[in-house]
């Protein structure tokens, strides 16, 4: 089975229970965002993937590999990148690329070959000849993606690529990582920062306190009521409008215009357009939150009191709240 397959996984250092159960799959062609508070066991997972720590429990595939009992195998089809880059300090950004491609067997024409292909799809042509301790942390993550595809790896482990990158360099990683999988690779890429995974990533697995979140509960957690914020050219008029459709109570106007709850797109749909039929010029209408973003913070809130729920604002607009 290619990709990656996670089963039952669990992982502790001594009382700390790092993984209590992790159970995903992620599909040649996926680009699946790795998700989680501090301290969920994100790292641990991959590093569990990479081969660089056993399970205590539970059964891991990657590429049909298993990284307990067939390490090698696993490690020639991953291309790992660590939160932090280790870094041969003296060598060039050109040699750190060539005497890694070395150590995959490649002769010493193929590696310098693949050295200059990694430099330019990483884009560190003008650092090529300068030694990497001299790098900025931005350039050396993308040190740190060229060595990974060094060995041209089916399977990409990426732990917080986007840490340290310019906005430049954050969109041409998300344009390389979707490349990649368009290729046939199969990425799974830990950040923190979900509006980036947002525009990268097909699917996500969401982990809190050790544990994967289940399909379903993942599905539900799409399915609540979402703050959308809207923007008027007289954000008066939109305030009043608001408050004649019942939305008085629940929706946070402020200089930027309104955040309101909504249960669906169906009724934002419905709001956007009777905003519009009374008057009111309507100049953005958006979810205040992303995808991601928005199951993250409800899965999060489990054990927290209920949100309030969303107004049904067929109820408002078309009862008598109706202008
Ligand atoms: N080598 C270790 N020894 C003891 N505890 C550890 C070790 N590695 C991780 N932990 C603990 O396991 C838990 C999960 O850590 P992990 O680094 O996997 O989280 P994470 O989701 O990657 O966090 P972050 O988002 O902050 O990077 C934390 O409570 C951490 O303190």
């Amino acid at each position: 089975m290619a990709g990656i397959t996670v089963e039952g996984v669990a992982r502790s250092f001594g009382e700390v229970e790092a993984v209590r159960h992790a159970s995903f799959s992620v599909a040649p062609r996926q680009v699946a965002g790795l998700i989680g508070p501090n301290g969920a066991g994100k790292t641990t997972l991959l590093l569990m993937l990479a081969t660089l720590l056993a399970p205590d429990a539970g059964s891991i595939r990657i590429a049909g590999h298993d990284p307990v009992t067939e390490p090698r195998q696993v490690r020639a089809r991953i291309g790992w990148m660590p939160d932090t880059l280790g870094s041969w300090p003296a060598l060039t950004v050109r040699d750190a690329l060539a005497t890694s491609a070395r150590m995959y067997g490649m002769s010493r024409e193929a590696a310098s070959a693949r050295a200059a292909q990694l430099i330019d799809l990483v884009d560190l042509a003008p650092l090529a000849d300068r030694p990497t301790r001299v790098l900025s942390r931005g350039q050396k993550q993308r040190l740190s993606l060229g060595r990974a595809l060094v060995h041209d790896p089916e399977v990409l482990l990426l732990d917080e690529p986007a840490s340290g990158l310019d906005p430049g360099a954050r969109v041409a990683l998300r344009d390389l990582v979707r490349r990649l999988a368009g290729q046939g690779r199969t990425v799974l890429v830990s950040s923190h920062v979900l509006a980036e995974l947002e525009e990268m990533a097909d699917t996500a697995v969401y982990v809190a306190d050790g544990v994967t979140a289940a399909a379903d509960a993942v599905a539900a957690a799409g399915r609540t009521a979402r703050q959308w914020r809207l923007r008027a050219l007289h954000p008066e008029r939109l305030r009043e409008a608001l408050i004649a459709a019942g939305f008085g109570t629940v929706a946070h106007v402020d200089h930027l215009g309104a955040i309101v709850p909504l249960a669906s797109e169906a009724d934002a749909a419905q709001l956007l357009a009777h905003l519009v039929s009374v008057g009111v010029p309507v100049s953005s209408f958006a979810p205040a939150v992303g995808d991601l973003e928005h199951v993250f913070l409800d899965l999060n809130r489990a054990g927290a009191p209920p949100a309030a729920s969303a107004p049904d604002p067929a109820a408002r607009i078309d009862g008598e709240a109706r202008p």
